[in-house]
Order: structure tokens, then C-alpha cells, then sequence
């Protein structure tokens, strides 16, 4: 039955209040308007953001609402004026826009995009400020304009790569979030260069993804650094060349690591979110030139701070958003470097479930071995 222009209802998850077990609903999904998508989504992977959003510490977390965003699907139909995707193409919805024509777009030095920001901010559409989505008549909020723990979204078309229908939707979902953000953080954000010593907090899926993208740019050490020491074994196929667990020493971390490498690292990377581990992360950087970057996103509230003086002794600050890449100009790229076995995203994926067992796999993120858990929306 043709579902484009007529709502569609299907089965989301509704987050209806922070730290409370989702509810899988019946959910009216509106057509797209101008400039939107509707896309059936048929795999989606949990990231932490979703949980950190869910567990009340984002402080731009709405409820209620419908989480997810590393996921893979296919459009269904387009809105007036869209161009650039067509029913059946198979595509990536990202967090991030690129429309190409703002400030930030034109500028040539950050892949944030300022177009639609706001509106996915306050969990709408950009058109008309109103969500797409609704339970029985009460709208239910967009987040971060992917909404994909839902088996229909909408979603911008600026918000939208086109990839190749080849890549298994099951895996290249992952090319969504947490791969391309650990890799874009060396390659984009950092820019490490061959023979320099690389120093990862955190041993998650961006960590390693950090570490695979350290060893491709020819990181000559690759230090990892975890409170949990069975994460190093995995870690040392992703490139990890030595572990630190802080729990086995008296002294600051940074300190630890600044004897480990005659003075400090190359280059630092906070993937885990916690604000005395990124300080750490600056400190252990080299005087003169180490550059650390904060990938982690810290709960509401939480602020960095260090000597002015470690900065004013040359060590560099930086953060980065999805890696720095470019959204739906380069997320075609990166499953095209997928389908040419250059980086990794089967070794992500640790555990599978139906859709319906949402919940198992929020439970499943905080156990040790597991990395990243795909769901089948429609199994
Ligand atoms: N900036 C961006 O664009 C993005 C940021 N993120 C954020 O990146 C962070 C990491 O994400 P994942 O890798 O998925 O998380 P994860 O939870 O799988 O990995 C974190 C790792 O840090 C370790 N850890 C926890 N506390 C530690 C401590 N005090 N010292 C050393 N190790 C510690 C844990 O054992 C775990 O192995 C999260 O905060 C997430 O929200 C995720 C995607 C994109
Ligand atoms: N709403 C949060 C913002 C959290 C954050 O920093 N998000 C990252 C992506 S995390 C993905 O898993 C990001 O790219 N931010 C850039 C952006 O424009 O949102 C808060 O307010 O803390
Ligand atoms: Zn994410
Ligand atoms: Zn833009």
C-alpha cells in the first residue's frame, strides 16, 4: 500500500521521562514537508549520548521524546523541494546538518552547520517549529533531528547522506556516530602525524575508533588508558600499542604518563565524558606542542579547568563534534572506505537485538564487552 502524503503509524520507543524504561508506542509519523524526509529506518545502534540524554544530565534533553541516531535506512518519500534523495535510496540520517549555504558551511573551518540547529535543539522541525511525531495527539519530541528508535523518521534533507545500496544497513549504521567521530578526532581534529605518541582515555568505541585512526596515521605509541584493564586485549586490535589503568597507581594519572613518554604525548583524547579525566588528558600532553582534544560529552553542569599556565607553556585545548567530518559529504566517503575493507565497523558491532528488546540493550551498554548493540526495527 503507497504510504507516501498519509501518517504513517508504526512502532517507536518513547522515552517519557528521564531514567524510565522506554515504552514501545504506536506512534503517528506525519509525511514529510518541504525540505524533509521520511525515512524507514531499519537498523539502529544505541550511543552513549542516547543514554546520557535519557538519564536526565543533557541539558538540552526533552521529554517526551524519541532517542537514536546511529542508524541506516531507507527513504520512503520526500517533501517539496527535495532534490538530492529519492524514495528507496538508502542513506545515513545525521545528528549534524550540512546545508552548504551558511556561515558556518561556507566558512571552510568546522563541519557544524548552523541551518537547523536550533530547531533540533528544541526537538522540531525547522519549517514549522512542530514535531512530525505524536501519540494518540500529543506531539512527542524530535532528538538531535534523528529520532531513530522509531521504524519510520523524518529528518532534514540537509541531514541526510546518500550511500552506497551495497553497505549492509546493519553495520554501516555505526558510520552514524561514535566510528566516525573516533577517527575524525585524529585525522581532522588533531591531524596526527606519523611517529608521534598518542595518548586515548577510554576504551569504548570512539577510544578505539581513535586508536584505529592513530595507527593509520602512523602513531608511532598508541597509549590506552581505562579503569577497566580486560578492555586492553580488544583494544590492541584496534592499534593499541600499551595500557595504563589509573587504579594501579597512587599518583595523577598525567603524571604517570608524562614518565611513560619523556615529558608527555603527542597528542591526547578524552573519549569518555568526564571532566578530571580531560584535564588529565591536557596535562600529559607535551610542553611546547601537545594538543588535546575532548571527544566526551560531560553531564550538565560539569566544568574543565586547569593552569592557565599549562596552556600558556604551549600545550593546545580543542574539542571536536562528529570527528569534524562533514556530514553528508563525507559519510559517503566513509562507507565507501568501509566497502574497501579501510576501516573497521564489524569489530564495533558485540551484540544484535530486536528492536523490542530496547531496553535489554540499554542494560547492555553499561557491561564491559560490549561496544556498540545494532537493532532490528522491524524484526
Ligand atoms: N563529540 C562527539 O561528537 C561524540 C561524543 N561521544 C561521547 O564520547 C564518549 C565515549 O563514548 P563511547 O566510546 O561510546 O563510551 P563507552 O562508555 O563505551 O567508553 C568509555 C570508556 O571509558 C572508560 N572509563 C570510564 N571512566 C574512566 C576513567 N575515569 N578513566 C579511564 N577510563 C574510564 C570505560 O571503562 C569505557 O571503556 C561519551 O561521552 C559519548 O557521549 C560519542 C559520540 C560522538
Ligand atoms: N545536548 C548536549 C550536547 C551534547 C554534545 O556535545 N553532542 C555532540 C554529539 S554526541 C554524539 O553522540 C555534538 O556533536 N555536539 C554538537 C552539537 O551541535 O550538538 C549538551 O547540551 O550538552
Ligand atoms: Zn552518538
Ligand atoms: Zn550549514
Amino acid at each position: 500500500m503507497a504510504t507516501q502524503g498519509q501518517v504513517i503509524t508504526c512502532k517507536a520507543a518513547v522515552a517519557w521521562e528521564p531514567n524510565k524504561p522506554l515504552v514501545i508506542e504506536d506512534v503517528q509519523v506525519a509525511p514529510p514537508q518541504a525540505g524533509e524526509v521520511r525515512v524507514k529506518i531499519l537498523f539502529s545502534a544505541l550511543c552513549h549520548t542516547d543514554i546520557y540524554t535519557w538519564s536526565g544530565q543533557d541539558p538540552e534533553g526533552l521529554f517526551p521524546c524519541i532517542l537514536g541516531h546511529e542508524a541506516a535506512g531507507i527513504v520512503e518519500s520526500v517533501g517539496e523541494g527535495v532534490i538530492e534523495v529519492q524514495p528507496g535510496d538508502h542513506v545515513i540520517p545525521c545528528y549534524l546538518a550540512e546545508c552548504r549555504e551558511c556561515k558556518f558551511c561556507k566558512s571552510g573551518k568546522t563541519n557544524l552547520c548552523g541551518k537547523i540547529r536550533e530547531a533540533t535543539g528544541a526537538g522540531v522541525m525547522f519549517g514549522d517549529r512542530k514535531s512530525r511525531f505524536s501519540v494518540n495527539g500529543k506531539p512527542i519530541y524530535h532528538f538531535m533531528g534523528t529520532s531513530t528508535f522509531s521504524q519510520y523518521s523524518v529528518v532534514h534533507d540537509v541531514s541526510i547522506a546518500k550511500v552506497d545500496p551495497k553497505a549492509p544497513l546493519e553495520k554501516i549504521c555505526l558510520l552514524g556516530c561514535g566510528v566516525p567521530t573516533g577517527l575524525g578526532a585524529v585525522w581532522n581534529a588533531a591531524k596526527v602525524e606519523p611517529g608521534s605518541v598518542v595518548a586515548i582515555f577510554g576504551l569504548g568505541t570512539v577510544g578505539l575508533a581513535a586508536s584505529e585512526g592513530a595507527k593509520a596515521a602512523g602513531a608511532s605509541r598508541i597509549i590506552g588508558i581505562d579503569i577497566d584493564s580486560k578492555k586492553y586485549e580488544r583494544a590492541k586490535t584496534f592499534g593499541v600499542t600499551e595500557f595504563v589503568n589509573p587504579k594501579d597507581y597512587e599518583k595523577p594519572i598525567q603524571q604517570v604518563i608524562i614518565e611513560l613518554t619523556d615529558g608527555g604525548v603527542d597528542y591526547s583524547f578524552e573519549c569518555i565524558g568526564n571532566v578530571s579525566v580531560m584535564r588529565a588528558a591536557l596535562e600529559c600532553c607535551h610542553k611546547g606542542w601537545g594538543t588535546s582534544v575532548i571527544v566526551g560529552v560531560a553531564p550538565a553542569g560539569k566544568e574543565i579547568s586547569t593552569r592557565p599556565f599549562q596552556l600558556v607553556t604551549g600545550r593546545v585545548w580543542k574539542g571536536t563534534a562528529f570527528g569534524g567530518f562533514k556530514t553528508r559529504t563525507q559519510v559517503p566517503w566513509l562507507v565507501e572506505k568501509y566497502m574497501k575493507k579501510e576501516i573497521k565497523v564489524d569489530e564495533y558491532v558485540t551484540h544484535s537485538l530486536p528492536f523490542g528488546e530496547i531496553n535489554n540493550s540499554f542494560d547492555l551498554m553499561h557491561e564491559g564487552n560490549c561496544l556498540r548493540c545494532v537493532l532490528d526495527m522491524h524484526a
